[in-house]
Formats: C-alpha cells, sequence, structure tokens
C-alpha cells in the first residue's frame, strides 16, 4: 500500500516505522520543511512537507504524488496545543482537504476519548452519545463526520503516554498530582500506550475497517487506583484530593471507555495495562524518572536502599553480602535475578541470545526492583552501559562504586568462569583495562561515594559502604 502519514508526532512517527517495516510505501507529512529535512535524515521513510490546513499545499501534494496512487491517509496531526481556531483549520479543514485531495485513498482520522462528555463513570461504546459541550470537542466531531462521509475510520484515541511521555507519572513525581472528584476517587483514567496507539491505525488502514473505532487498552482505573499503585512504585506519598478542575482543556469527564469493538476485529495489545507498560517496556519508567531529575524542579528523591556499582571483581556481590548481613538489609543481585528469570546462567545467555539480549534481560531486572526498599542492590558491571538504567539506578537508592586496578581485578575473577567477557580473553587485564576506560566517566558520574578497593578487605570495604550510607540517609531525613 502507498500510506500518508499527515502529523509525524508521537503516534505518527511509530505508525509510519510500522507500515515502512510490513513493507508499505510510507510519506511522511510534517508542516515545516525543518522538521520534514530532520525525519528524511532519521528515517527511511519519504517524507513531504505538506501544509494540511491550505487547500493549495495539499492539492500541490497530490499532484506531485499522483493522487489516485495513494491507497490511505492517515491524519495524524496535532494542533500544537492550539485552541479552537487550530482545531478548525488543522483537524476540520486538515481533513476536508486530504480526503478531497485523494479521493480514493482511505481515510484515517484520528480523534480523541474526549468526545464522550460522560461524566458517572459510566462505559460508553462507539455507540454512546459523544457530543462535548465545548467549541474544541465540537470541531473533533465536525472531522470525524467529514471522514465518515468518506467512507473511512475514526479512531478515538484515549490518553496517550510511552516513553518521554506520562502525565500521570510526570505529575506525581514532580508533586503536582491530585486525585479529582468522583468522591476521593478520582476519574477513570483512560490510556493507550503510543506503539499500541500506532497499531491500532495500522490494523484499521491495513483492513480497511471503516466506522469509528475506540483505542484503549484493558484496564481503565481511578485516579486513586493508578496513583496508589504508582506510589508503592515509586515510593511516595498518595496525593491529596481536589474538586475538577473545569478549565481542564479536555473538558472535565469521567468514564469508562470500552475497546471491545476494536478487538473485536483482531487488534491486540502489546501493553494491555499501564502498569505492564512500566514493568515492560524498556524506556517507560526510565524516561520519565530521567525527565524528573533533569527538570531540576524538584529534588531528587531516593529510596532507602544502598547500590553498588563497578567492574567485574570490584567486590559488588561480595561486599553487597556483607552489608546486607551488618545492617539487617535484604541482598538483591541483579544477575542473580537474571539467571533466575531466564532459568540459565549468565554465559548461556550470552553464547545462545547475545549481550544485547543479555543488556534486555538486566533492564528488566532493575525495573522489577522498583518499589523495593531496604536491599542492598548489587549490580552487574556493565549495567552503566546503557543509558535506560541510569535514571532508575539513581532513583532507587544510595550509590557507592567499588575501584579497584585491572591487576587486581584480573586476579580476583581468574578463579572463575563465570564471566563470558572475560572468559577465552589471553589478557584479561588488558580488557578490564579497555573496560575501565570505557565505563569510568560512567560510573563517576553516578556515583555518590568512591570506594578505592585495593587494600582493603571486603570486610573493610563493607564498614565503609555502611557507614557511608547512615551519614547519606541522614543527612537526606533533615
Ligand atoms: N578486597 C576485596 N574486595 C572485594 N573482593 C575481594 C577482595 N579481595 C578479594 N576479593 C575476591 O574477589 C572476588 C570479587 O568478586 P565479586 O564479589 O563477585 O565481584 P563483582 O560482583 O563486583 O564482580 C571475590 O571472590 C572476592 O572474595
Ligand atoms: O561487566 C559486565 O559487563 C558484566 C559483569 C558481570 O557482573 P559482575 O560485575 O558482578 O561480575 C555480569 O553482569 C556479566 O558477566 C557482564
Ligand atoms: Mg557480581
Amino acid at each position: 500500500m502507498k500510506v500518508i502519514i499527515a502529523g509525524c508526532g508521537f503516534v505518527g512517527e511509530r505508525a509510519a516505522d510500522l507500515l515502512h517495516a510490513a513493507g508499505h510505501e510510507v510519506i511522511g507529512l510534517t508542516h515545516s520543511p525543518e522538521s520534514a529535512a530532520r525525519l528524511a535524515a532519521a528515517k527511511p521513510w519519504r517524507t513531504e512537507s505538506c501544509d494540511i490546513s491550505s487547500s493549495a499545499s495539499v492539492s500541490a501534494l497530490a499532484e506531485k504524488l499522483g493522487a489516485v496512487s495513494v491507497d490511505a491517509v492517515i491524519h495524524c496531526a496535532s494542533s500544537s496545543r492550539g485552541g479552537a481556531e487550530m482545531y478548525q483549520t488543522v483537524y476540520v479543514d486538515g481533513m476536508r482537504h486530504l480526503t478531497t485531495a485523494f479521493p480514493r485513498a482511505f481515510p484515517l482520522y484520528t480523534s480523541s476519548t474526549s468526545v464522550y462528555p460522560q461524566v458517572n463513570g459510566e462505559t460508553v461504546d462507539e455507540t454512546s452519545f459523544a457530543d462535548p459541550d465545548r467549541d474544541t470537542g465540537r470541531l473533533l466531531r465536525e472531522a470525524e463526520k467529514i471522514t465518515l462521509v468518506a467512507k473511512g475510520a475514526v479512531a478515538r484515541l484515549a490518553g496517550i503516554y510511552g516513553p518521554g511521555r506520562s502525565f500521570v507519572l510526570k505529575n506525581l513525581l514532580e508533586g503536582k498530582a491530585a486525585i479529582e472528584g468522583n468522591n476521593g476517587q478520582g476519574r477513570i483514567l483512560n490510556q493507550i500506550h503510543a506503539d499500541d496507539a500506532a497499531a491500532a491505525l495500522v490494523h484499521l488502514v491495513t483492513k480497511r475497517l471503516a466506522g469509528i473505532y475506540n483505542v484503549v487498552d484493558d484496564a481503565q482505573m481511578t485516579q486513586r487506583q493508578c496513583l496508589e499503585r504508582l506510589c508503592t512504585l515509586f515510593g511516595m506519598k498518595i496525593p491529596g484530593t481536589r474538586e475538577p478542575d473545569p478549565t481542564r482543556k479536555r473538558g472535565w469527564s469521567h468514564k469508562r471507555v470500552s475497546n471491545t469493538k476494536l478487538h473485536a476485529t483482531g487488534w491486540t495489545l502489546r501493553y494491555a495495562s499501564y502498569f505492564d507498560a512500566l514493568r515492560d517496556d524498556p524506556d517507560l519508567a526510565s524516561s520519565i524518572l530521567s525527565l524528573v531529575q533533569n527538570g531540576g524542579e524538584v529534588a531528587l528523591h531516593r529510596q532507602p536502599n544502598i547500590v553498588l556499582i563497578g567492574l567485574m571483581g570490584s567486590g559488588k556481590t561480595t561486599v553487597g553480602r556483607i552489608v546486607a548481613q551488618m545492617i539487617g538489609f535484604q541482598i538483591v543481585d541483579t544477575d542473580h535475578l537474571i539467571v533466575d528469570n531466564a532459568g540459565k546462567s549468565i554465559p548461556d545467555i550470552f553464547a545462545t541470545e547475545g549481550e544485547a539480549a543479555f543488556r534486555l534481560h538486566e533492564s528488566a531486572a532493575l525495573r522489577s526492583l522498583l518499589g523495593r526498599r531496604g536491599c542492598v542492590i548489587a549490580t552487574g558491571g556493565g549495567i552503566v552501559t546503557q543509558p535506560r538504567n541510569l535514571a532508575i539506578l539513581r532513583h532507587l537508592g544510595y550509590i557507592v562504586w567499588l575501584d579497584a586496578d585491572p591487576e587486581r581485578l584480573a586476579r580476583r575473577t581468574a578463579a572463575n568462569n563465570n564471566r563470558p567477557l572475560l572468559n577465552g580473553e589471553e589478557d584479561p587485564k588488558a580488557k578490564l583495562e579497555r573496560l575501565l576506560n570505557e565505563r569510568k566517566p560512567l560510573y563517576k558520574g553516578l556515583a555518590d561515594l568512591r570506594i578505592q578497593t585495593a587494600e582493603l578487605t571486603p570486610q573493610e570495604t563493607a564498614y565503609g559502604v555502611m557507614e557511608s550510607a547512615r551519614v547519606f540517609f541522614a543527612k537526606l531525613k533533615k
């Protein structure tokens, strides 16, 4: 198929990637020549700059591409936070121009579940009343109608989240969350992961499923249910309640959006719920933590754990065990979690799945520690090499870097062959030197404290870790 994607934002870009990967010919439209150039450099699919709010611009595009050769047009452009005027030009005019200029193409319009104005927590499906009382909502409905008249599909997307975007979690971490209305339970959150939203658009277009479809995951929950779970996961206090804000852009509503119709067409979800995504999406939790940590608006909160980092043989596993025993913490070793979860040894994982897969196992093991307190966390030496791990490590606790010279590390690691990066190395010391050069800046950037362990016994190192952690957490309390 030849498919135009108008608007290559959070969802549009993903839909374009999916279509391209499935062998379709994709033309991504962006409104500015600059972003067209940026996308062209980064993406394997074709990009064009086109202002869909201008009928001349869309006609020129149709001429250039050959209007009849286009099989589908997906409208994913956003109003860039604009008000009713932008809704009119981008959504209504944009959709009209696209359906007129590409009359043979199957049109898809990405609308929003905000068209349902219900406020009593009722379940709504595609047949439910959907006449919002605000101008912006009415304009969405108008764009929907243009699409339906052209025998196309309307995808009503719930609240979109994904790596780098999750209002619920970001607000909570920034201390801005509140539970609104519904007798202290808060409104119902209807959400969808951007990957699943994009997959839904591709599904509708490639199957040419005309009509209205809600695009929302399987696990709607109240704000209270969601925030309580997030608070457990991220070690936060449950936010207070407040009355709904009537000036909220999408209006106040409180309803459970059904996805039964879309499921019945064979659409399947990668992330059935928001919490599945926090567990399984390698980047979701870490990207939001990192946004907040780097935003500098709120003080970094650390969980009451001790995290040990450093090269192989620096003593993370050994010292971690001793520290845990001394202070009555639980010892958790990410390498041991990986082995338990995968059901095979680390050398086996490296041999059968490769290092990249090992790193994914390692990130998953680290994410599984969200919500844990009172632990000494011994990590694997390479955990710092994955940028996505850094924000999580920083969040999880007080970080100590155990350091030693490569010569000594080589001696300490010589006794066993459980480390695939050193096994079979003719000169393990040289390899450790190389690794230290690569990783030193990462250890340094992350650590609260560096302990030079060369002249220390594991007990002495453990004592240093314990005392410094005690001081660190005592200061935090003040
Ligand atoms: N001063 C020391 N500190 C830490 N480990 C030491 C020390 N001296 C000898 N070792 C030995 O070195 C090895 C360190 O391995 P391990 O704890 O598995 O490190 P890591 O988990 O950082 O790879 C252990 O066998 C430990 O007994
Ligand atoms: O440095 C690394 O990349 C690795 C370190 C190992 O853990 P230790 O540091 O506990 O040996 C283990 O995770 C894996 O073999 C890879
Ligand atoms: Mg170890």
